[in-house]
């Protein structure tokens, strides 16, 4: 008798295939989904990539669309049995107006929701982010927190307010008694391969002759999540929200692994280190009134320039605040509810960073 895996065949819609975490998602459900018939990659903007994965077993459906559009929305996601939406406008350096970060983060999800209602999809795994939750404007630590940590989140920001608003409308769908199963997974901060500020960061090490600069404390500690194990935390859950729906249903999940905690600098050093970076200082070499005055000096900026170009640099208030800010978590909860397992260890997940570094980050890749 055809085992289950065989007798039935899914269709997997994942939005915002195209982008950092996308790939690793599309990548993974293709290695890692035996139950998986068709995938249907959505994107704004389509990589080249996806065309060698046309020619696999699987048939890949490659569609350029913008989840702000609810028709091309529904028409992708019509007739799919699983929704991973990862797509979303990652910005906290003011690249785009917080109008376009709510349309993109908030109607986007709003209409990935209905579609998945109107068409009958049952599945609905949603990227979410730590930011929901902090840090928080006041910069309150969260120190080895957990789904339950009691924390004061309060946001301005235009980005992390985006995503509060749409995970909150993923979880209005359990109180609506609606027959879509959901649940929303929290990355920390992602690292890995294709990981742009990494890259940013190495670049700009190159440029200094080899050295970064010590701006925030070793103390102040960041959780970090390798790539990999968010997209197989993806994959899993959608698997498992079938089976498991009772439990998982509404649910929200940390993203996490075995990646240790240290500053944000001193992680990124991790991998900058072995590619011939050094970290300058053992303490901030500037103080940290000047870096506040600094940050505030780039808003200005950024505004001053605007009608003549886009002036987005690493450093603002916001991001300083960020960095400057512990956030480190340790949960069990989705080991407990869908067994998740980290696929990639500490060393591994180091190693594929490092050779992705040394690979493309001296590159115009
Ligand atoms: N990078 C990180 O450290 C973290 C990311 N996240 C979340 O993970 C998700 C993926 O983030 P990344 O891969 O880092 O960002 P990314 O920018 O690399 O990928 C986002 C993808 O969404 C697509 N997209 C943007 N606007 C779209 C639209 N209107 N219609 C269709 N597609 C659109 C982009 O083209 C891109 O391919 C986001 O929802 C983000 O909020 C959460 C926590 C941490
Ligand atoms: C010396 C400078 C002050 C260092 C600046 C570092 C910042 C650019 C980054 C520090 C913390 C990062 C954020 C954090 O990892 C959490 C995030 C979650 C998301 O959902 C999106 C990305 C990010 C906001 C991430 C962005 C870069 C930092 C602010």
């Amino acid at each position: 008798m055809a085992d289950s895996a065989q007798a039935q065949k899914l269709v997997y819609l994942v939005t915002g295939g195209c982008g950092f975490l996308g790939e690793h998602v599309v990548r993974m459900l293709l290695q890692r989904e035996p139950r998986l018939g068709e995938l249907r990659v959505f994107d704004l903007h389509l990589g080249p990539w996806l065309e060698e994965l046309k020619t696999g077993p699987v048939r890949v459906t490659a569609i350029q669309g913008d989840v702000t559009q609810a028709h091309e929305v529904a028409a992708a996601v019509a007739g799919a049995h699983v929704v991973i939406h990862t797509a979303g406008l990652v910005d906290v350096f003011g690249r785009a107006s917080p109008k376009t970060i709510h349309e993109v983060n908030v109607q986007g999800t709003r209409n990935v929701i209905e579609a998945c209602v109107q068409t009958g999809t049952r599945f609905l795994v949603y990227t979410s982010s730590m930011e929901v939750v902090g840090p928080n404007t006041k910069g309150h630590p969260f120190y080895r927190g957990n789904e339950d940590t009691p924390y004061e989140a309060v946001h301005r920001h235009p980005y992390p307010c985006s995503k509060a608003l749409a995970e909150w409308l993923m979880g209005l769908l359990v109180c609506g008694g609606l027959p879509l199963v959901t649940c929303a997974l929290r990355p920390t901060g992602i690292y890995g391969e294709g990981h742009q500020i990494m890259r940013d960061f190495y670049r700009q090490g190159l440029r200094l002759g080899g050295r970064l600069f010590r701006a925030i404390p070793a103390s102040v500690e960041h959780g970090r999540v390798y790539v990999g194990n968010v997209a197989w935390m993806h994959v899993l859950a959608a698997r498992e929200l079938e089976r498991r729906a009772a439990r998982m249903g509404g649910q929200v999940y940390f993203c996490y692994d075995g990646s240790p905690y240290k500053s944000y600098e001193d992680f990124n050093m991790e991998f900058l280190g072995p590619c011939g970076l050094r970290l300058v200082g053992t303490r901030p070499l500037v103080p940290y009134w000047l870096l506040v005055f600094l940050a505030a000096l780039n808003v200005l900026l950024q505004w001053l320039l605007r009608p003549l170009l886009l002036y987005a640099p690493l450093l603002n208030p916001y991001t300083l605040a960020m960095a400057n800010t512990t956030f480190t978590v340790s949960t069990d909860k989705a080991q407990r509810h869908f067994g998740y397992e980290p696929l990639f260890s500490w060393e591994d997940s180091r190693t594929r960073t490092i050779l992705w570094v040394q690979a493309t980050g001296g590159s115009a890749q």
